[in-house]
């Protein structure tokens, strides 16, 4: 699998310290309260159980399953809810935690619905942030690296469904793509 990796953006190291980073900073936030973190499964699931294993607050977990690239590169525009929360989001702090925004279609719809469920607060935290492919209006509040305009790989992201356990972000070699 390593072999088909042509480069690697951000080392295994990296990731660490952007964890227990990212940790601090919403242990400071959250002092005293009691959020509810949504992980944006699959992808985000790596991020979201290292970030959270550097927070020292309460704090509940919750998952939503959300797809909307199928096994391409692109997003269909449409996001498809795999399955919902099991929690109820009214009047709750949100941290919804995703592992990259790309064309934003996904957040942006994710925050339009808690908004509509009446959430208190909601902030998004994200490893990766590709900003040059927003086709919405949406930004995070709290990002761990930004990515140039490449499809990438490792970490919780795939490619058809591959590479989610590659303990770095990395770029595939570009026959894999088109393969
Ligand atoms: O900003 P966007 O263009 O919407 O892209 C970001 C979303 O795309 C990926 O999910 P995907 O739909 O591939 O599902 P997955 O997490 O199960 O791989 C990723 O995990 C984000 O949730
Ligand atoms: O660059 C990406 N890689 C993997 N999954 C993604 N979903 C949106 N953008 C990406």
């Amino acid at each position: 699998m390593h072999g088909e990796i042509d480069h690697i953006l951000i080392t295994e190291e990296q990731i660490k310290l952007k964890c227990q980073e990212i940790g601090k900073q919403l242990s400071e936030e959250y002092d005293g309260k009691f959020p509810l973190a949504i992980g944006v499964l699959k992808g985000a699931m790596p991020f979201l159980s290292d970030v959270i294993r550097h927070t020292d607050i309460h704090l509940e977990m919750d998952f939503m399953d959300v797809s909307s690239y199928g096994d391409g590169t692109r997003s269909t525009g449409e996001v498809k809810i795999v399955k919902d929360l099991n929690t109820k989001v009214e009047g709750r702090d949100l941290i919804i935690v995703e592992d990259i925004i790309d064309s934003g279609l996904t957040l942006s719809y994710l925050v339009d619905l808690f908004k509509y469920r009446k959430a208190r607060s909601i902030k998004i935290v994200t490893l990766l942030d590709k900003p040059s492919g927003r086709s919405a209006a949406i930004q995070a509040d709290i990002i761990g690296f930004e990515v140039p305009d490449e499809f990438v790989v490792g970490y919780g992201l795939d490619y058809a469904e591959r590479y989610r356990n590659l303990p770095y972000i990395g770029v595939l070699k570009p026959e894999i793509y088109s393969e």
